[in-house]
């Protein structure tokens, strides 16, 4: 394997334990043996160019997929291969495009994200008895304090629709915590916002991270990805290529190249990148 893991310093427990994940499609091999951990109060960074695997590897990590190889552990115990069953485990996650329900106002999205949460049965509501109508306002209580933590509370009676798409993310975000997860996967929480909408997003990450929930986020804005984070790792390809601090991934002239196209000798890529330099050098002295 090609990638480099520079050692950094260990924070808490280790909440997501992923072990050479490969997830491949037919002949596409879009994940390839990625290794990867987030620690307890970590917040951790998942770069990497187009293609590169990032969406998948989130996938295999919340039973969307299942993993062709290697095996996923939140905290000690194997993720099943139900994503709501990985929720209930305490691993939420927010989609690349956004998945709300559109016609639901603001506050019935965040309630539906607490159904993993809620131990009232079908025959309970149902019934609508005592134990359905407290558990009822004790989801709403809930759904309001995380509407008021992601700055959503005045727009608790609005149709998700009709949301600008920065408070649609924010929407998705307090609807992921409404799981109450130990683990949040944001997959580009950043994408389409304007740079005071991404700097509330930076502070609201922040927030989370002190509310002890572990962050890992995919995201191609790499000043709100340094800024942010303890901890980022790189996937070319489908191959972890380097994983360290912010200062040590920006300053890795690998990183530089897989992001400019140029890969170095032995990174993921580079023998097709050699091939195709070879073929049109030997093309162009045939003219
Ligand atoms: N369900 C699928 N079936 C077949 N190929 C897939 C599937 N999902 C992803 N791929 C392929 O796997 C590769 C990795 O895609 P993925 O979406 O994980 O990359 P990414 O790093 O998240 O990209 P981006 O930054 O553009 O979102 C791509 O070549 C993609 O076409």
């Amino acid at each position: 394997m090609t990638s480099d893991t520079i050692p950094v310093t260990q924070t808490g427990a280790t909440v997501l334990d992923a072990r050479g994940v490969t997830m491949r499609f037919g002949g596409l091999t879009a994940v390839r043996d990625v290794d990867l951990q987030v620690n307890e109060g970590e917040i951790v960074g998942l770069i990497g160019p187009n293609g590169a695997g990032k969406t998948t590897l989130f996938n295999c990590m919340t039973g969307l997929y299942t993993p062709t190889d290697g095996k996923v552990n939140y905290k000690g115990k194997v993720l099943p291969a139900r994503s709501h069953l990985v929720t209930q485990a305490g691993v939420a996650r927010t989609f690349q495009n956004i998945r709300l329900f559109a016609n639901m106002t603001v506050l019935e999205n965040v309630l539906v994200g607490r159904h993993t949460r809620t131990k009232e049965g079908l025959w309970s509501a149902l019934l609508r008895g005592p134990g359905f109508k407290r558990a009822e306002r004790e989801s709403e209580a809930r759904a309001m304090e995380l509407l008021e933590f992601t700055g959503l509370a005045e727009k608790r009676d609005h149709l998700a629709r009709n949301l600008p798409y920065g408070e649609q993310r924010k929407l998705e975000i307090a609807r992921a915590l409404a799981s109450e997860p130990g683990l949040l996967l944001l997959d580009e929480p950043t994408a389409g916002m304007n740079p005071q909408e991404t700097r509330a997003t930076q502070d609201l990450v922040f927030a989370i991270r002190d509310q002890g929930i572990a962050v890992l986020v995919i995201e191609h804005d790499m000043r709100f990805i340094f800024n942010l984070c303890d901890r980022v790792a790189v996937l070319v390809q489908g191959e972890k290529l380097v994983e360290g601090t912010a200062a040590q991934v920006q300053s890795d002239e690998r990183v530089v190249a897989a992001y400019l196209g140029t890969p170095f000798e032995g990174a993921p890529g580079a023998e097709e990148a050699a091939e195709v330099a070879a073929a049109e050098h030997s093309k162009e002295s045939d003219r």
